[in-house]
């Protein structure tokens, strides 16, 4: 398989099983894709065929079977999981967002805290920057006036775009993100897509998104689907539309 210049995550003949003996399960056969920089990429396919492996191995969470990762970390290219733990944590921190189902938010921060924290821990600015660019992230995301409410105090789909929040501040080079719009009626499914693929487009991110909601596929730049633990296909969607929120945002 040939790579281009602006490959910035290369899966390459991937497997993953789960279990021994009669419960083994094989959840990646020999998956290899490519993903460029500057791309939302959207990955499809049946429950259980695979997609969350996928995106666990790809983001240094779940170490594969066999098989290589090759990120960008630096100017250079790195299998992760030849690093060590510790290596790894370091790179997940500092070059990756993820959006999980479930949103994983801490009960006892404000939605303001929840961004601000990802900033002071990374050491990424101080806790005055650190405040601006929350507070600025809260507004993109229309969440001005729930800045001091916990997630006990939040709809499903504020919580989600939190989780967005947090997942984007740091200006990530990679971001992963688990079915993003599960939660959301349209217009916040819409916006949420619209987010990612304006990270993707204006800050060069690298954005895979699992998902089975079809309204995203017109938004995306690559589209995969998998099936039986194996890579289908991988194309481009015929018909893309253009971003209009992250400018009209600003
Ligand atoms: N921790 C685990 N232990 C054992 N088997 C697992 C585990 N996680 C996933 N599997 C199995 O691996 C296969 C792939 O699961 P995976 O969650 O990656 O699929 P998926 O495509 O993300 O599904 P869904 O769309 O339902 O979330 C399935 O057969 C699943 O039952």
């Amino acid at each position: 398989m040939m790579f281009d210049e602006r490959s910035m995550l290369r899966g390459l003949n991937l497997t993953r099983t789960y279990g021994e003996g009669e419960v083994r399960t094989t959840a990646l056969r020999d998956v290899t894709l490519e993903l460029q920089r500057g791309q939302l990429a959207l990955l499809m396919g049946p429950s259980g065929s695979g997609k969350s492996t996928l995106l666990a191995v790809l983001s240094g969470l779940l170490e594969p079977s066999s098989g290589q990762v090759i990120s960008e970390d630096n100017g250079r290219m790195l299998d992760i999981w030849k690093l060590s733990a510790k290596q790894r944590e370091d790179f997940r921190l500092r070059q990756v967002g993820f959006i999980f189902q479930g949103y994983n938010l801490f009960p006892a921060l404000n939605s303001r805290q929840q961004l601000e924290i990802v900033l002071r821990w990374g050491g990424v600015c101080t806790a005055r920057e650190a405040r601006k660019r929350s507070d600025d992230m809260l507004g993109l995301l229309g969440l001005s006036k729930k800045a001091t409410k916990k997630p006990a105090q939040l709809s499903g789909g504020e919580k989600q775009r939190v989780a967005i929040g947090r997942a984007l501040i740091k200006n990530p080079k990679y971001v992963f993100a688990d079915e993003p719009t599960s939660a959301l009626d349209w217009e916040n499914g819409e916006r949420v897509i619209e987010m990612l693929r304006a990270a993707a487009h204006e800050r060069d991110a690298t954005i895979l998104v699992v998902s089975h909601d079809h309204r995203i596929e017109p938004y995306v730049d690559a589209h995969f689907y998998m099936e039986d633990g194996m890579m289908r296909s991988h194309d481009r969607p015929a018909q893309p539309v253009e971003p209009t929120f992250w400018r009209n945002a600003q």
